[in-house]
């Protein structure tokens, strides 16, 4: 992989001693969509703010396109556009006014027909000449998006681009997204939501209370998502499990009244007729079955708790 951004070693303490950060490594590689995911202050926007030099790492290094960000900050900066959470927009101007602020503030010369571009792809082109007051919340982010985009950026970083934003406007937000990519943007994005990461990113970070837990490619993430559990309420509870059910890789919960399955929902076989016999074979009586779908979400929760409860060890 060539990456465009390399994160080594990064941490941080804020002054009033929060380590909002603790030691984190990622590469992102050009073009593509890369999700972090994490609930509430988990560090998201603090990872984003040290790579694009608006807060200071504590430690670590930060290369983008081959510039290191704190030797050669303007020159890493330039490679980045930064669309923040919150509006921060001049909302007497108008749409084209500000984009080609934005641009100029970065030292690029007029270049007016790359700004149309933007505008027409972010379908903000009707709207050039309206003051940005005028625009509804969902154009005011593609206005953003604008600015952002303004300098020619190679890597763009989205800070929860749907928060708050209902579900036609999120569609709307995931489409956009998708044709940057095709022109070839490399986007970097934070979420809370989970269906986010899962419908847009090529890769996905999870990230809890300043600490990278995982990271890996969706389509990875997708066949443990294929993966069901079967729960079977035993009528006995069950000390250990016999020899005779080792082929089902089987695991006790619940103090033994449980048995829990886990099988893979695309396989031609999935195993739950065959282990239904054998248990009947074996005089094991249950009362109830029970079958879930291991979600992004599970695997999200059963990442964060599990880490919480090593760190409370
Ligand atoms: N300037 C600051 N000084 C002290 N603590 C800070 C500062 N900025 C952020 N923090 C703390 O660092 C932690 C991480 O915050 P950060 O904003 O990076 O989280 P986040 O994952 O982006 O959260 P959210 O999803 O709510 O935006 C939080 O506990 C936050 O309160």
């Amino acid at each position: 992989m060539q990456p465009i951004l390399s994160v080594r070693g990064v941490s941080k303490t804020y002054a009033s001693g929060h380590r909002a950060l603790k030691t984190v490594d990622l590469e992102i590689a050009k073009g593509e969509i890369f999700a972090l995911l994490g609930p509430n202050g988990a560090g998201k926007t603090t990872l984003i703010s040290i790579i694009c030099g608006i807060v200071t790492p504590s430690s670590g290094t930060i290369t983008v396109d081959g510039h290191d960000a704190i030797a050669e900050p303007r020159a890493a900066r330039m490679k980045i556009g930064l669309v923040p959470q919150e509006l921060s927009v001049d909302m007497f101007e108008t749409v084209l006014a500000t984009t080609r602020y934005s641009r100029r503030l970065f030292g690029r010369a007029g270049h007016d027909a790359y700004i149309d571009e933007v505008l027409r792809d972010l379908s903000l082109w009707d709207k050039r000449n309206s003051k940005i007051m005028e625009l509804s919340g969902g154009m005011k982010r593609r206005v953003l998006i604008a600015k952002a985009l303004a300098h020619e950026p190679d890597i763009l970083f989205l800070d929860e681009p749907t928060a708050g934003v209902d579900v036609s406007l999120r569609r709307d937000m995931w489409k956009l997204v998708k044709r940057l990519r095709e022109k070839g943007t490399t986007i970097i994005l934070t979420t809370h939501y989970i269906e986010e990461a899962e419908e847009m990113a090529d890769r996905v970070g999870v990230i809890n209370k300043g600490e990278l837990l995982l990271v890996e490619d969706k389509a990875a993430l997708m066949k443990k998502l294929g993966k069901r559990e079967m729960d079977i309420a035993l009528v006995e509870p069950m000390a250990t499990i016999p020899a005779e059910l080792d082929e089902w890789h089987l695991t006790l919960t619940d103090e033994g009244e449980r048995l829990r399955y886990t099988f893979d929902a695309q396989a031609e076989r999935t195993g739950i007729p065959s282990l239904l016999r054998k248990l009947g074979e074996l005089g094991i009586a249950f009362k109830d079955l029970d079958t879930s779908k291991s979600s992004l979400e599970d695997i999200f929760v059963d990442l964060v708790e599990r880490r919480d409860e090593e760190q409370a060890a």
